[in-house]
């Protein structure tokens, strides 16, 4: 498809016996929020560490704008431009907020520490707002101010494609609905993203398109309001607990 930034083929995962993916695709268009959805231990988190390259695949390819990052360690694959976060807060609480932006960037290959380094740092915490903490020491901030963090910092890795695993999870209503702002911004700032959420209210409002996976394979792709009407989805969610 012409324009595609990511290309998913064929990509297979199995620990021992078990497929986690089973044979997965899809693409991922510029400027879109493409949401990962399915139950629990459908092979979501699987998906974005196969991407990342935190694992290596045992089948499959995957593209960055044409070229193949699959069989890439996971650091070459965020030089190339893939950023995450993780289900688990990975900041350091001695240093400040700051100085914790500015280590998202300093880990880039050929940098070092530098005035325009602190200033675009400064930018993405504008970004995710946290601008006017700057100089907080990350053990002081609340968690939705950890997360906000943890955010800019994958964002001055500037990247091409984000990858959110349960971002919003943990927020309250006034939370979420903040949380989901900073997603659409840095959307519109030009950077692709595939969330992988549980948040149901945070799919229909920010996913362009929904990839559901149930048991280690897609079942279905669409709109958000197109699979969460679909019969075999539906299906897939039964017994599971209701999100807002
Ligand atoms: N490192 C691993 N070793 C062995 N099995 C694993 C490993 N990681 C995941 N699995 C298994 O693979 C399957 C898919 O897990 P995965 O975490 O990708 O699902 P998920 O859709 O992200 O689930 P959740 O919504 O609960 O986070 C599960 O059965 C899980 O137990």
């Amino acid at each position: 498809m012409t324009g595609t930034i990511m290309r998913v083929n064929g990509i297979r995962k199995a620990f021992g016996g078990l497929v986690a993916v089973d044979d997965v695709s899809f693409d991922l268009m510029p400027g879109e929020i493409m949401g990962l959805i399915g139950p629990n231990g459908s092979g979501k988190t699987t998906t974005m560490n196969l991407i990342s390259g935190a694992f290596a695949l045992d089948r499959g390819t995957i593209e960055l704008h044409g070229e193949p990052i699959s069989g890439l360690p996971a650091n070459k694959v965020a030089h190339k431009g893939v950023a995450r976060t993780f289900q688990l807060l990975r900041l350091i609480e001695e240093m400040t907020v700051l100085e914790n932006a500015v280590v998202g960037m300093a880990f880039q290959p050929g940098r070092s520490w530098n005035a325009a380094m602190i200033a675009r740092s400064r930018e993405y915490l504008e970004v995710v707002g946290l601008a006017d903490k700057a100089g907080v020491e990350v053990s002081k901030l609340t968690y939705i101010d950890q997360k906000r963090l943890e955010l800019a910092r994958a964002l001055a890795m500037e990247p091409k494609v984000l990858l959110l695993d349960e971002w919003l999870a943990g927020l309250n209503a006034t939370e979420l609905l903040s949380g989901i702002e900073v997603i659409r911004k840095i959307r519109d700032l030009g950077t692709a993203i595939i969330m992988v959420e549980h948040v149901m209210s945070a799919i229909h409002s920010l996913c362009d398109r929904c990839v559901v996976m149930n048991a280690g394979a897609k079942i279905a792709e669409g709109t958000p309001a197109a699979v969460l009407t679909d019969p075999h989805v539906v299906e897939a969610y039964l017994g599971e607990p209701h999100h807002a």
